[in-house]
């Protein structure tokens, strides 16, 4: 970290620090990255997605400088145009020198279930040996398996192995996450594992918003009388959520074998009495009618969508859902791959997420979430890096502050190792481009 050639630093002594101190006065601390190769998805005024066609587009500044000032990005332009006026106004500041790389916003990772007691590798290995995702759940494993683990798990026992996961998809480039309960199922476990999230977002530097899924699966002793599991969501799991603000988000999963329309439907209905906007779990194993149950009732993003015709694309049309791929899931389990070229040819807008699960995705990889998105959906990496920041930002919530290189967003964005450029991202695959991470302009 080199000094800026001219000499902007102002020192003062301890006492009138102290003095600052007292009248609350703060130093302005900035820093800046400068000889940026390539400042990728630049934007001038926020937007709140991009759609159709405008998905292949990618505003990207060559030989960039940024200004961060504290949390937030304060300027960018062009290195001809950095002069001093640049850091006007800084006490104290930090050059970056940011030759040959790429700075992008932080993926922004909409889906995820990262907070579970255990990884799931024999079921992986069951169905290497032929049992389907499907059978494996009917047989009590799947997600009734994590059940059984979370339950015995202590809250500090997951917070701690959450967090762990937490600081590596940090260092992959992730700088906000949404995690999902789930893995509870039960009034106790559900609250445990929310209270987890809580406590991951009062200590982790990333944004985090959180949704609860109490309706992920049927516990096997609800198995003959769904209705008084829906029943224990809705009267007791909801109210005592709603109550103590541990939750953000509503999910169901609507799908075959698990959560039908119409108690989809009659989850949702009670998740908006507690302002609790749905974002769900939708037609990953079939036709199922969760998209457009998902429309209906306003939710921020319909999510897997392996299964989507002419209904489902005429469904989101003029919504403000966002559907959501999980490319990371459909790798894992073999399913069939989204129909995304269809649908942003229809005009839709796409948002991509990692789905880290120790079922479908064990990986929290949103680089390698870009490579799967270019070779198997044939996703160009503009449209992949559109679906992975602004997109996904939007699809939790926060697009206002994350998601874009803007004027006034948080300074949350990562510098790459030395690459010919962003398309390297997605080639590379496998590989970790990330070198340095920046979360409300703390560099990691
Ligand atoms: N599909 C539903 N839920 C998770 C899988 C959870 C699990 O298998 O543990 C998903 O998004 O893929
Ligand atoms: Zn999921």
């Amino acid at each position: 970290m080199a000094r800026l050639p001219y000499d902007k630093w102002q020192f003062i002594s301890p006492t009138s620090f102290f003095i600052l101190y007292e009248n609350q006065a703060r130093l302005i601390m900035k820093v800046i990255l400068v000889n940026i190769k390539e400042l990728v998805q630049v934007e001038e005024e926020a937007r709140a997605w991009v759609a159709g066609k405008e998905m292949n587009e990618l505003k990207v500044l060559h030989d960039a400088f940024l200004v961060i000032n504290d949390d937030q990005i304060e300027n960018f332009g062009l290195m001809q145009d950095f002069d001093e006026t640049a850091v006007d106004g800084a006490d104290m500041m930090m050059e970056i020198d940011c030759t040959g790389k790429i700075v992008m916003p932080g993926y922004c990772d909409s889906h995820t279930h990262l907070v579970f007691a255990t990884s799931r590798e024999q079921e992986f290995v069951d169905r290497i040996n032929g049992l389907s995702y499907e059978e494996i759940a009917r047989r009590g494993g799947g997600i009734l398996n994590s059940a059984k683990r979370l339950e015995q798990a202590s809250e500090d026992e997951l917070y701690l192995s959450a967090m762990a996961r937490l600081d590596e998809i940090k260092q992959l480039g992730t700088t906000a996450v949404e995690i999902k309960s789930g893995y509870g199922l039960s009034v106790k476990s559900e609250l445990k594992m929310l209270r987890v999230i809580q406590r991951l977002k009062e200590t982790s530097p990333l944004t985090i918003k959180s949704t609860f899924l109490g309706a992920h699966a049927m516990p096997v002793e609800y198995k003959n009388k769904r209705q008084k599991y829906i029943q224990l969501i809705i009267q007791e799991m909801l109210p005592e959520i709603s109550q103590q603000g541990l939750a953000d988000y509503m999910d169901v999963f609507c799908d075959r074998g698990f959560f039908s329309v119409s108690e989809t439907a009659q989850l949702l209905e009670a998740a908006w009495k507690y302002d609790l906007q749905p974002k769900i779990h939708a037609n990953e194993l079939g036709l199922t009618g969760g998209v457009q149950v998902g429309v209906q009732y306003q939710a921020l993003s319909v999510d897997h969508l392996e299964h989507v015709g002419e209904a489902e694309i005429e469904a989101l049309l003029g919504s403000k859902t966002m559907p959501t791929v999980l490319p990371g899931a459909a790798f894992f389990l073999s399913l069939p791959l989204s129909p995304v070229r269809k649908m942003m040819n229809a005009g839709l807008p796409i948002a991509l997420a990692s789905d880290f699960n120790p079922g479908s995705s064990p990986s929290g990889n949103m680089n390698f979430i870009q490579s799967l998105a270019c070779i198997n959906y044939k996703m160009t990496p503009e449209e992949a890096i559109n679906a992975c920041t602004l997109n996904s930002a939007y699809a939790m919530g926060i697009e206002k502050s994350c998601g874009s290189i803007c004027r006034g967003k948080l300074a949350n964005l990562f510098i790459t190792k030395v690459l010919p450029g962003y398309a390297a991202i997605p080639y590379f695959y496998g590989s970790n481009p990330v070198e340095t991470v920046i979360i409300n302009g703390e560099i990691y």
